[in-house]
């Protein structure tokens, strides 16, 4: 919509492919690519200072930065994944930072299907960057009239809203794939949040930044629609179903880097540490919930 946008792919034939039909068939099916937007495969095609959006999934975005530093320098950078890096327990941010030093960046994340987005359906996202000039310049440079972004500075809190809400929705996906129930879910995304809280603030997020659209937002919008991989990912667990092992589940690996990160911190993740002993195999849904259950009665 505020175009031109040059759309980058590291598949010359997919990107051919895109060029004749002007459709995404493979992520995007039943999109029409508008005129605005171009297709290249090779970065240098893109003007210096331009702002690059970097849609790849979350273990990938290092290796990507890395083989493209050279051409990613120049641009103001805004990282468009959810979730925590396994090898290093990094966000986003830090990792385009340490291997792009100097490198302007920030995320863009919050609740939003890429599909409704590329609808023209109502959308509101958070726009994090640590710079609040640059955070301004981005703000206006991708807001358009269906969607709408707010700008924080907190990329620590928008980062792991982005991140948690996703082992949450496996988690939400599990219980209702093994038809333990709506009442049930909506403990498990109350407490959920409360974990993705504690977790974000002894990482220095601010409390404000889970309440907004990156945090509890987008953990509403993961754990009920049927849109979201990581909720569809974790009903097939909860019932005992095969799932694609070729889509992007981002919750899985982040499951694991949140829970070594929160040892590390000494906060506690009952639910994010269920998800893990799911994903290990090592228990089933119903012993989890049953280990969750009878934890010692607390204070809210
Ligand atoms: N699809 C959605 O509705 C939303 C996705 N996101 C986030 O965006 C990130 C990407 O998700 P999707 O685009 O949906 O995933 P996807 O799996 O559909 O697409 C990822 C794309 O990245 C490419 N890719 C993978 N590794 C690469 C590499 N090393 N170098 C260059 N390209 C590479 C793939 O070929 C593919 O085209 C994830 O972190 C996800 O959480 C955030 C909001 C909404
Ligand atoms: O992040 C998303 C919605 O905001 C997309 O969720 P999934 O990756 O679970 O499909």
């Amino acid at each position: 919509a505020n175009g031109p946008v040059t759309l980058w792919a590291r598949d010359p034939a997919h990107a051919d492919e895109m060029r004749k039909t002007r459709e995404n068939a493979r992520r995007l099916p039943g999109i029409t690519l508008p005129d605005a937007i171009g297709i290249a495969t090779d970065f240098d095609t893109v003007s210096p200072g331009l702002p690059v959006l970097l849609a790849v999934p979350m273990q990938q975005l290092r290796g990507m930065a890395e083989t493209h530093a050279a051409a990613l320098q120049d641009h103001p950078l805004v990282a468009c994944c959810k979730g925590i890096e396994l090898k290093t327990g990094q966000g986003p941010t830090a990792i385009l930072s340490s291997v792009l030093p100097g490198a302007h960046s920030a995320i863009l994340t919050g609740p939003s299907f890429a599909a409704d987005i590329a609808r023209g359906l109502p959308t509101a996202l958070t726009l994090a960057c640590a710079d609040p000039d640059m955070g301004e310049t981005l703000q206006e440079a991708l807001s358009t009239p269906a969607l709408r972004l707010y700008r924080t500075t907190d990329t620590v809190g928008a980062e792991l809203g982005g991140a948690l809400k996703n082992v949450i929705a496996i988690a939400a996906g599990a219980v209702m794939g093994a038809g333990l129930g709506d009442s049930a879910r909506a403990a498990l995304m109350t407490r959920g949040y409360a974990e993705m809280t504690r977790l974000a603030v002894a990482m220095g997020a601010r409390p404000e930044t889970l309440a907004g659209l990156s945090g509890f937002g987008d953990l509403v919008l993961t754990c009920t629609g049927a849109q979201s991989r990581n909720y569809r990912f974790g009903h097939a667990l909860g019932a005992g179903a095969d799932f694609d092992p070729t889509i992007t589940v981002e919750g899985a690996a982040t499951a694991r880097a949140a829970l070594s990160r929160a040892h590390e911190a000494g906060v506690d993740l009952p639910i994010t540490a269920a998800v893990v002993a799911l994903l290990d195999g090592s228990v089933s849904v119903l012993q989890v919930m049953d280990r969750l259950l009878s934890r010692p009665l607390k204070e809210e």
